[in-house]
């Protein structure tokens, strides 16, 4: 009996599983730990016979003294903890590295051109990966030094295959942050942990049946393909899972219920599902709606990451479709186009929820296309796609009359002597949060509920509603304060005129010097409302559903963060819009996520 094997896990294994998990744990979901959970049983149960093999024929071995002593078809106990912790340890490192990815993004549809370079890559694949178990069998078959190796490529080579042919498309299309560093970076950890084990004797690899050629001193071939094998398999193992969850999620009219945790035979279903029976318009309208957030708001888009399943699609369509419907109106060539803009989108939501048979959109043949006919191609598929069926349509309708605030600062002489400035007093800018960014908030809760599974009362519903419209103007209030000298300089002074009055200023000034020590004493004011209106409601977030808590207190705070940096004494507020650096929006999400 020893310790030595036993001090390797102390010493080399565990202390990243450590690591790892505290790192991740406030990211960790349910699915997360089903991922987990399942890719360590199928490594366990995978490997177990394999390695007993290998044992038995005296392929490798283990000194006396180097093992605690209890054994499972002799392999060791610090053993069968080793495909426990290295599984363990690969899963949560491609999780980390993942979970920025919106997998479905990486769907890829049967779009005419893509299939023959994917059918390449998916033959040349399956090629090279039978080629290995061939070559593998036929090692075994000559038996003596290439014996080790043989049994690594007829054992690992199946799995990787099946696993290749299930998911080739996604594996190529993911980025290589969460394909290949997921495999490479425990690969080399455990070559150097293996190099020192075996130099210290901790496990042997038995001389006749190896090639005895070196990676480097010390670290056997076998061993270097046997941990690159494995990690491979781990990886395209999730890979697979996550291609799985990506269809199952995408494809409501494929898979109309999916249960927070689905069963190995949906996932297997989901993973045979032919790319011909993919909703091609969907797929598209997801790509673009995600590039939309990702393009227009950091804040949003690095807190999208933390919500799962279907809300977090829903939330990304919403926030197109707001982004959308505001670039329109903001963007228009004149104050006639934008009221035109406000015209046609109130007929779509006309149009939209005049049906009460069918709510989505993209059933409703009228609706699809009166979109066509009237909005440019680039806005269409967030138009199409916007979740009708679950929200309604009340908030919806007040974010275009929060929009029609906007138009009347213009005025027909664009002289900045003769704007129109809507916000008189406090009671306006209420309003107009309220209608901007209130809504949006309710809109975001109507999709909470509506993809919770936890049931809430009506009362404790409306309750919620309140506290997201009132936490929306919180928001709302810290992008007026931080976009004052941006929105001057299109005539837009959202400061209520009353404030300004008893400064003795006028809006205009504001236009014409919008960078000086009575704006900041305003910005202050204004921040300090959000602050208000933020820690008022900020308690309501514990009793929204379990599964959405924490995420929406990620979304929250990360743009209520913009806030704080702007209170920071002696900030100077550039243009621009990334105020918050990016490792303290990480911290400012691990904190929120930590609240549970
Ligand atoms: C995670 C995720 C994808 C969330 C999507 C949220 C969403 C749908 C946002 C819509 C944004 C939008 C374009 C609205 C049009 C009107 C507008 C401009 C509102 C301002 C948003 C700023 O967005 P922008 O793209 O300009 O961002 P940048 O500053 O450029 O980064 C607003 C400030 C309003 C945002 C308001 C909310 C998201 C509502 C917040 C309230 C909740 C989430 C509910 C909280 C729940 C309780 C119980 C308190």
């Amino acid at each position: 009996m020893g310790f030595e094997y036993a001090w390797v896990h102390l010493k080399y294994t565990i202390p990243p599983a450590i690591i790892l998990s505290l790192l991740y744990r406030p990211f960790f979901t349910r699915i997360d730990a089903y991922k987990v959970l399942f890719l360590v049983s199928i490594a366990v149960i995978a490997t177990t016979p394999w390695d007993s093999y290998l044992i038995r024929r005296k392929i490798w071995t283990y000194p006396p003294g180097v093992i605690i002593g209890p054994t499972f078809l002799a392999i060791p106990a610090e053993e069968l903890f080793f495909f426990v912790i290295q599984t363990y340890n690969t899963a949560l490192l491609y999780l980390v590295l993942s979970k920025p990815i919106l997998h479905p993004n990486y769907l890829l549809g049967c779009f005419p051109g893509h299939q023959t370079p994917f059918k390449t890559i998916r033959n040349t694949g399956q090629f090279l990966l039978a080629a290995c178990i061939l070559v593998g069998g036929n090692l075994i078959r000559k038996g003596g030094e290439g014996t080790y190796l043989g049994l690594i490529l007829v054992w690992a080579g199946p799995f990787a295959l099946f696993l290749w042919s299930l998911s080739y498309q996604f594996l190529v299309a993911l980025p290589y942050t969460s394909t290949a560093l997921p495999v490479l970076v425990p690969t080399l950890y455990l070559w150097v942990v293996d190099t020192i084990a075996l130099r210290r004797g901790t496990w042997a690899i038995e001389s006749g049946t190896k090639l005895g050629i070196h990676v480097w001193e010390g670290l056997e071939i076998e061993e270097a393909v046997f941990f690159l094998a494995t990690n491979i398999l781990v990886v395209f193992g999730l890979v697979a899972f996550d291609n799985a969850m990506a269809v199952l999620l995408t494809f409501p009219r494929l898979f109309p219920q999916v249960p927070i945790l689905p069963s190995p035979v949906l996932l297997m279903q989901a993973l045979t599902t032919g790319c011909a029976k993919y909703d091609l318009a969907r797929l598209d309208a997801i790509k673009q709606a995600s590039r939309r957030l990702q393009s227009k708001s950091r804040s949003f888009y690095f807190a999208s990451s933390v919500f799962t399943g279907r809300l977090r699609i829903d939330l990304i369509f919403l926030y197109s479709f707001c982004r959308v419907a505001d670039d329109l109106v903001d963007e228009a060539s004149s104050e006639g186009d934008a009221r035109e803009w406000i015209i046609k989108l109130t007929k779509y939501l006309d149009l939209a929820y005049q049906s009460k048979e069918t709510w989505l959109i993209t059933e409703q043949p009228d609706v699809c296309s009166y979109i066509t006919k009237n909005f440019p191609e680039s806005t269409q598929s967030a138009l199409r796609l916007l979740p009708t069926h679950i929200l309604s349509f009340g908030p919806l309708y007040e974010l275009l009359e929060g929009f029609k605030t906007d138009l009347d600062f213009h005025s027909d002489n664009s002289a900045k002597s003769s704007r129109n400035f809507p916000i008189s007093n406090q009671q306006d800018l209420d309003r107009y949060c309220g209608r901007v960014a209130g809504t949006v908030g309710e809109l975001c809760l109507e999709l909470v509920f509506h993809h919770s599974k936890s049931p809430l009362t009506i009362s404790q519903k409306e309750n919620l509603v309140r506290e997201g419209g009132r936490m929306g103007v919180a928001l709302q209030l810290v992008n007026i304060a931080r976009d004052i000298a941006t929105d001057a300089k299109i005539g837009r002074v959202y400061i209520p005129k009353t404030w300004l009055k008893a400064q003795g200023l006028q809006p205009q000034d504001i236009l014409e010097n919008p960078n000086t020590s009575v704006t900041e004493r305003f910005r202050e004011s204004l921040l300090k409302r959000a602050f208000t209106a933020y820690l008022t409601s900020r308690d309501a977030i514990s009793q929204l559903p379990s599964d959405a808590r924490a995420p929406i207190r990620v979304a929250v705070e990360s743009y209520m963060e913009i806030g704080r940096v702007l209170m920071k004494k002696g900030y100077q507020v550039k243009e621009g819009k990334a105020t918050v650096p990016r490792l303290r929006r990480l911290k400012v999400a691990w904190k929120a996520l930590s609240q549970g």
